[in-house]
């Protein structure tokens, strides 16, 4: 499953760090994405995972360290720059306009991403790209015999699907997705591990997750924070071995089980 390269990364964050008043959310963390890879961020609850998130998808500002983007430095970029530049994000709650249909959300999207306020005159054609980028989008998510559904009565599951393809429809190279397994059941987990398998051909993905057995299923490297630190970033099976996680995050239970995988 590892595909480990030593490829120029296409998106990394160096000695990144964000303060709130004296608490430090994030403390001098480096990650590194690279397209074909998905990098999961594990950690207690607080430990600073949206906070990472927020930070590298532009929303708020770091207190210090450096983002990189194909080799840009984008520390100063506005989100939507970031976002016209190839970052995609998904949140923990849902987004989704529950009243449209699976293709209106996701041409919503799509065109939310190509506005300028000065190209009032391409609109026709702006329109006629985020109706093909949607369907595009649904298509790679799974969701394209659903599109005309209501969003709103599609399953939790299918929901967070369409959050990813909301997502796809603005054309991301980085996926960063904050919890996408959050209340999911065992089938609607596979199907949305087996659509990052197939998205991360063609993307970096990090993902936050706090179910491990999803974790370690199609994570390629893993990086722990606890207080706001990485405790350890490695393959998998360095990370299920590292004493240092054992103590201080998986627990026991998981590292023994994962001893007699
Ligand atoms: N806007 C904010 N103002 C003040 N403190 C904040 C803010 N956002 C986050 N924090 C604090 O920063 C720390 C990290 O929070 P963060 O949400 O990044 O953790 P997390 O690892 O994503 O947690 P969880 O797994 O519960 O989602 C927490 O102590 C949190 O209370």
């Amino acid at each position: 499953m590892t595909t480990a390269t030593n490829a120029a990364p296409l998106m990394q964050a160096t000695s990144l760090s964000r303060h709130f008043g004296g608490l430090a959310a994030v403390d001098q963390v480096s990650v590194v994405l690279q397209a074909g890879e998905v990098h999961a961020v594990i950690g207690t609850n607080g430990a600073g995972k949206s906070t990472l998130i927020n930070m590298l998808s532009g929303e708020i500002e770091a207190s210090g360290g450096a983002i990189m983007l194909r080799g840009a430095d984008i520390t100063g970029w506005s989100q939507a720059r970031r976002a016209r530049a190839g970052v995609g994000r998904t949140y923990q709650r849902t987004t989704i306009f529950p009243k449209f249909s699976l293709l209106e959300n996701c041409r919503l999207a799509a065109q939310a991403a190509v506005q300028r306020p000065w190209s009032l005159w391409q609109a026709a054609t702006s329109c006629r790209q985020s109706l093909d980028r949607a369907w595009e989008a649904l298509e790679a998510a799974g969701l394209q015999e659903s599109a005309h559904k209501i969003a709103g009565a599609i399953s939790h599951g299918q929901q967070r699907q369409l959050e990813i393809a909301m997502c796809l429809a603005t054309s991301p190279a980085v996926l960063l997705l904050d919890e996408p397994l959050a209340g999911m059941g065992a089938e609607e987990t596979d199907r949305m591990l087996s659509m990052l398998e197939r998205l991360k051909q063609a993307h970096a993905i990090l993902l936050v997750e706090h179910d491990m057995d999803a974790v370690f299923r199609v994570a390629d490297r893993i990086t722990v924070m606890v207080n706001g630190q990485v405790i350890a970033s490695d393959l998998p099976d360095n990370i299920r071995t590292s004493a240092a996680v054992k103590t201080a995050y998986l627990g026991e239970s998981h590292a023994e089980k994962a001893s007699h995988a």
